[in-house]
């Protein structure tokens, strides 16, 4: 498969760390990835310093448009955080070593938490353009068939050779963020779902989209789960949204069909209640007490 070859060294990865941690003399809380249009989370952090990808040695490009390439140091409702600007996905060609080695540079900065965002569309048909669905669960289609970022030898360093899977998505920040979508007035917005990836860069044919609706699906996308298995890997508690920026078609008979700029058109819409979201999920994050007992 290629996929395991010229991986990054715990050394490596220690050596970027080491870099950002000089430059941006900073050890963020809680780690951003921003979906598709969703960039804009960053301009809400309070002292920002941006570092461009191409700045920083051994990092990976953007490609993709809405994905400008470069990684956001600030506070956020006072709590230090890192936003990363542009996502890497499989469909660009990169490995899936690639693809998630901004979870483990989190990790090494010293985050606990790993937010992370997606654009999507949705499947299931109560979800329209603009809802947002905070992930229960997830499906993960190109790991079923072979591409699991955490294919070959293990990285002791970071965690586990079988790490479980039944709870990615921390169930006390699902629990909050629905009550905090609630308390900002969005709760006619927000639902808990399960979300696909599929390996795109195609979007899904209709037989493709019934499919993932038999099987449970909310929504569907490119990206995001193999992030989350290597910050749960690594032990970053992890949060995760897609933002629905088109709907499904389950039917043959559509005259309309996906397309990446009415994805980032819709994401854009989102900005506003994104923003102020982000900003209370962050607050919630920092005053968190680092225990997963069930005690607090
Ligand atoms: O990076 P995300 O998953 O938010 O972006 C989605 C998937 C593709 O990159 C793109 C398709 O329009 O949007
Ligand atoms: N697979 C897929 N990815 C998306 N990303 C944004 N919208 C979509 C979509 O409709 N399907």
């Amino acid at each position: 498969m290629g996929d395991v070859e010229g991986r990054y060294t715990y050394k490596q990865l220690k050596e970027i760390a080491d870099f950002l941690k000089e430059t941006s003399k900073m050890e963020p809380k809680v780690g951003i990835i921003c979906g598709s249009g969703l960039g804009t989370i960053a301009d809400a952090l309070v002292d920002p310093l941006v570092i461009n990808y191409s700045q920083i040695p051994n990092f990976p490009r953007s490609t993709v448009k809405g994905h400008s390439g470069s990684l956001v140091f600030g506070c956020l409702s006072c709590v230090p955080v890192v936003v990363m600007k542009g996502r890497f996905h499989f469909y660009e060609g990169y490995p899936m070593w690639k693809v998630t080695m901004p979870c483990r540079i989190f990790k090494l900065l010293g985050c606990s938490y790993l937010f992370v965002s997606n654009a999507a569309g949705s499947i299931n048909p109560k979800y329209k353009v603009g809802d947002i669905i905070v992930l229960r669960d997830h499906i993960y289609y190109v790991g079923l068939s072979g591409y699991n970022p955490l294919r070959g030898p293990n990285e002791w360093e970071f965690g586990p050779r079988f790490p479980p899977t039944s709870n990615c998505y921390d169930v006390d920040l699902r629990k909050a963020g629905m009550r905090i979508a609630k308390e900002l007035g969005y709760e006619d917005r927000f639902y808990e779902g399960v979300y696909a990836a599929l390996a795109g860069p195609s979007y899904e044919s209709v037989a493709e989209a019934r499919m993932l609706l038999k099987c449970g699906v909310d929504s569907v996308g490119m990206s995001t789960i193999p992030e989350v298995l290597v910050a749960v890997h690594c032990g970053l508690t992890v949060f995760g949204i897609s933002i629905v920026t088109e709907e499904g078609n389950l039917e043959w008979a559509v005259t309309k069909v996906p397309n990446h700029l009415e994805v980032l058109a819709a994401a854009q819409a989102m900005e506003k209640p994104l923003r102020e979201f982000v900003t209370a999920m962050v607050k919630f994050m920092g005053n968190k007490k680092p225990c997963r007992c069930g005690c607090c």
